[in-house]
């Protein structure tokens, strides 16, 4: 299964209609630019068609025009002659030929010499001077030819035929010309031609109608939806493929910020699970003797590349992510596995484990501590469960409550960090413990400053009259030591003796330990097992 199915899912099936959405805004942007162009080019067409069919009459006229200054026209080779110069001079005008007062034609240019009857009508005394008229197409569907005709003398008209192939013909694309619908007409509802849609029916979604201010020209023109269908087919296509390409790569988006990034939390858990919280051992030392009497539990985390990470770095991500149950479980079960060897040998010597300030008003943590050592050889009674006096217990009847549920397991309760930068003895007057730990800057202030040592004299006092322990913490002097014996302190741990080790270290460090019973026998001993536990902390 992939972690975080669901949310590349979701991630995925966002981006999906994302790119849908935007394929059928790009398909709507696409048809509403393209019907805009369709109706520009249809207006275009209209205009076109019309100034074709003006342009045709009017050279025809303008032809038919000139010849008529020539007078006595008749059907002489000389004549037709210049009929058939003029009806060249221009490629509107097929031909151009002389038709008699009863509309009969006589003759027409060279080329052209059937005589038609009843071409046009006959002529009337006070008919215009210049007359437009059709032709009837020859076959059914052929298109009929527009004819100028111009009268002469003695009702005789010169005519000059333009061929409607001529001006029909317009700009419009190819694949339109199958919706589009147009029609010349002449007023008085006789048109010139009409151009049928290839494809019948359909909705129209323009029309346009253009009309000449002096001829008597009118085109109306109108297409059909369809032709958007074909001008966008290759367009919509492509759109598709880039939407489906985009989808793609929405989707591929999708999968990235969806995939699996582990939290901090997820990181400290995987180290659980993996072993790489372990637990490191810091002796105390019994300063009259020099045994070992017992050690500080400090966690650690090994990462796979060797480095070693201190608790200051990967507690606070374990607190923030609620995991320090998981911490302190973790802790407690491998001190236990871990220190069953030096147990199991006999040795009694108590055990201080850490606890969180908030454990303190969760009773859960009874729970667990039983769950723990029930069945240890190391027994309730050498342990030692440290509370921190950095941190003021909020829920002081909770915190009374679960002090009182582990002191009744048979376990010891220390207040750390005493004397320490945030330590105000707050908690001190309201809990009862069984020891005072004095802080490393306390410790400090015992080679000089300011009632440095009136202030450890004052605790130590203090710790008399109530009748608990002192552990001095952070000794790296012999001085220290020297002072904290003259003041009654009997219990220290500090880089003078040994820094926190693994526990491997630390149980040879006991091992050693047992067969040398005296301070003077132990400590040289203790650095050599130091050096040791350091070189495989490294
Ligand atoms: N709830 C839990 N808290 C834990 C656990 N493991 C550690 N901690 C707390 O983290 C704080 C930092 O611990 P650490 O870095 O291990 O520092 C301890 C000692 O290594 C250090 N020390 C000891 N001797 C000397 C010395 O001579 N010089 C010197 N400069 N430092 C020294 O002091 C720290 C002692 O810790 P503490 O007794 O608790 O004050 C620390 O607050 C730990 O409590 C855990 O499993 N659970």
């Amino acid at each position: 299964m992939i972690r975080n199915a669901k949310k590349i899912a979701g991630y995925s099936l966002l981006a999906t209609v994302s790119a849908g959405l935007l394929t059928i805004g790009m398909q709507f942007a696409m048809r509403w630019q393209v019907e805009k162009e369709i109706k520009e080019d249809l207006q275009i067409s209209a205009d076109v068609m019309l100034e074709r069919a003006s342009d045709a009459a009017q050279t025809a006229i303008n032809v038919l025009n000139n010849l008529a200054q020539s007078p006595g026209l008749s059907c002489t080779t000389d004549h037709r002659y210049r009929y058939s110069d003029a009806a060249r001079s221009t490629a509107w005008i097929d031909t151009i030929g002389l038709v008699d007062r009863n509309g009969n034609l006589v003759c027409t240019d060279l080329g052209q010499s059937a005589r038609q009857t009843g071409l046009l009508p006959a002529y009337q005394v006070g008919d215009k001077a210049v007359t437009l008229s059709l032709s009837a197409g020859a076959g059914q569907f052929d298109m009929p030819s527009l004819l100028v005709v111009r009268h002469v003398a003695n009702g005789r008209r010169l005519v000059a035929r333009v061929p409607g192939e001529l001006v029909r013909i317009d700009p419009v694309r190819n694949d339109l010309r199958r919706f589009r619908y147009a029609m010349l007409s002449m007023g008085s509802g006789t048109h010139w031609f009409i151009l049928e849609p290839e494809t019948a029916g359909g909705e129209i979604i323009d029309r346009v109608s253009v009309h000449s201010d002096v001829l008597p020209f009118e085109v109306q023109m109108s297409i059909t939806e369809a032709a958007i269908d074909v001008v966008t087919a290759d367009e919509r296509e492509f759109i598709n493929l880039l939407g489906l390409f985009f989808g793609l790569i929405m989707v591929g988006i999708g999968w990235y910020f969806g995939r699996y990034r582990p939290s901090d939390g997820d990181i400290i858990l995987d180290a659980l699970d993996n072993g790489e919280i372990v637990p490191y051992m810091q002796p105390i030392i019994d300063l009259d003797s020099g045994a070992i009497t017992g050690c500080e539990v400090l966690a650690r985390w090994l990462k796979p590349d060797g480095s070693v990470v201190p608790p200051h770095e990967f507690i606070p991500l374990a607190q923030n992510y609620r995991l320090t149950r998981e911490v302190t479980c973790r802790i407690m079960q491998d001190s236990c596995r871990l220190l069953d060897p030096v147990v199991r040998e006999g040795q009694v010597f108590k055990v201080a484990l850490n606890l969180f300030s908030h454990q303190m008003i969760d009773d859960s943590i009874v729970a667990d501590i039983e769950d723990v050592f029930k069945d240890s050889k190391l027994g309730f009674k050498n342990l030692i469960f440290e509370i921190s006096d950095r941190v003021p217990i909020q829920e002081m009847d909770l915190a009374k409550d679960v002090i009182s549920q582990i002191r009744a397991l048979g376990a010891e309760i220390a207040l750390d960090d005493v004397g320490s930068g945030h330590s105000g003895l707050y908690n001190l007057s309201s809990i009862s413990v069984d020891i005072l730990k004095l802080d490393k800057l306390l410790v400090d202030a015992l080679d000089g400053g300011f009632a440095g040592p009136e202030l450890v004299q004052g605790l130590i006092s203090l710790a008399e009259n109530l009748n608990i322990g002192v552990i001095a913490e952070g000794v790296e002097t012999e001085e220290q030591v020297i002072q904290l014996r003259k003041m009654g302190v009997s219990a220290a741990q500090g880089y003078l003796f040994a820094p926190p080790l693994p526990a491997a270290s630390f149980c040879k460090l006991m091992k050693v330990a047992r067969k040398r019973q005296t301070a003077s026998e132990v400590i040289p001993d203790m650095e050599e097992a130091t050096e040791t536990g350091a070189e495989e902390a490294a």
